[in-house]
């Protein structure tokens, strides 16, 4: 029996994946084979040795301390593109309200609850209306920061709504360069693309890089009364500048699903909870790809949409399975083999990977491997995970 530990609100089609007759599944498990999660912070808790594997049903993997993990051999997967739609949808949403005055006329029509006289409603309503002109967005330029999997759909969309599109990505990977309109003009750098766009959106990781790249220098860079939307990460803006700029009328507003106290108080910031993937659709693409890779990571070794190990995947032939992974040096491989090839060992099947500073590798041979064979595995110097799958 394998056993999952959750945690967050992880949607129901997604822990049905794991068959109950091989699996449990639970927030309590205490020596889970992995762990399975939202947006739950893992870097102050101490992981029990038995975790191979940690799940983001999700894009982002701030929340987990990856490289920490990597040389402890426990593979970080998260769900590229799966809630890549309902984040884009959220970021339409931004665009108009904060074009539109929709909640604070809302809001203002709300106060109005206690008129009882309809003639003296409708005469405050049609009175207020004024104060909540706004503007359309066709025409308008929106900068997209980040062309990955939400940004390239944010793009797409803005365009069919009859708005130029500016794009900024230094990392752009091909598949993501595919996925996007050839209408979308590429900015050559995050100025340009700052000085030109009446929106700006975001859609990077939070890495060393982006923290805090929108700050003073940023908002100074910034077209005169431009409109930020942020729903990739809170630490991507430094807050004070922001205010300052917001203050300075520099900054038109800001749009965010990072709500804090300062920005709460601020009347040209609008905020939700972190709603951006928050739904049905999304959370359960996430938990269903999660899950999925898991226990084929769990099952076969195999490794699919991981962001510390390489994509790796071997079928299953009718002999057993060894994996390990290793520092990224020569002759682990040639060591390894030798081993087998001394023991009289047949390899059936075999795939070897790398990224960055480490390897992977499956092994199908034709005899069930003893605890001497992995244990000699494991001793061969920079192997630091081996395992009979
Ligand atoms: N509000 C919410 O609920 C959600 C927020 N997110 C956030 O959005 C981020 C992006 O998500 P996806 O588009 O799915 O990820 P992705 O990995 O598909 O795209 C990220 C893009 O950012 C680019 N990038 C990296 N460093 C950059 C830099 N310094 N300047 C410009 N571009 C850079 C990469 O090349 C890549 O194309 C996630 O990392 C996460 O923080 C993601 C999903 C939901
Ligand atoms: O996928 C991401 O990066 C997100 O930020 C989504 O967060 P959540 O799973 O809704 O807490």
């Amino acid at each position: 029996m394998k056993s999952i530990r959750t945690y967050n609100n992880i949607s129901d089609k997604g822990l049905s994946r794991f068959p109950q007759d091989k699996y449990t599944v639970s927030a309590d498990a205490n020596t889970p084979d992995a762990i399975l999660l939202r947006s739950h912070k893992l870097h102050s808790e101490a992981l029990p040795d038995s975790v191979l594997a940690v799940a983001r049903a999700g894009a982002g993997v701030n929340n987990i301390p990856v490289s920490d993990y990597t040389h402890q051999g426990i593979v970080v997967f998260n769900t590229p593109g799966a809630n890549a739609n309902a984040v884009k949808e959220l970021v339409l949403a931004s665009l108009l309200l904060s074009s539109r005055g929709i909640t604070q006329s809302m809001n203002y029509v709300d106060s109005l609850a206690n008129e009882t006289d309809s003639a003296a409603l409708h005469k405050k309503v049609e009175a207020g209306k004024k104060a909540y002109g706004g503007c359309e967005l066709e025409g308008k330029t929106l900068g997209v920061v980040g062309l990955g999997a939400i940004g390239a759909k944010v793009a797409n969309l803005a365009l069919s709504l009859g708005m130029k599109v500016i794009g900024y990505d230094p990392k752009l990977s091909v598949e993501a360069a595919w996925r996007l309109s050839s209408k979308v003009s590429r900015a050559e750098n995050l100025n340009s693309l700052l000085a030109r766009s009446d929106y700006v959106t975001l859609h990077v990781p939070v890495v060393p890089a982006t923290k805090g790249f929108m700050n003073e220098e940023a908002f100074n860079t910034i077209k005169e009364g431009a409109k930020l939307i942020n729903l990739a990460r809170g630490e991507l803006v430094d807050e004070q500048a922001a205010i300052d700029a917001l203050d300075s009328g520099k900054l038109g507003m800001y749009v965010a699903d990072f709500p804090s106290e300062a920005l709460i108080k601020h009347d040209k910031v609008i905020l939700f909870p972190h709603l951006g993937a928050s739904t049905r659709e999304a959370e359960e693409n996430c938990a269903v790809m999660a899950a999925d890779q898991l226990m084929d990571f769990l099952e076969n070794g195999n490794i699919v949409n991981s962001v510390n190990f390489p994509a790796i995947a071997m079928e299953r032939t009718t002999g057993y399975r060894i994996t390990f992974a290793n520092d990224n040096v020569p002759k682990v491989l040639g060591t390894v083999l030798n081993q087998l090839a001394d023991l009289n060992i047949n390899v059936l099947d075999m795939v070897n990977k790398s990224r960055d500073d480490i390897a992977y590798t499956i092994l199908d041979i034709e005899q069930e491997p003893t605890d001497e064979l992995l244990n000699a595995i494991s001793d061969v110097e920079h192997v630091f995970h081996v395992r009979h799958v």
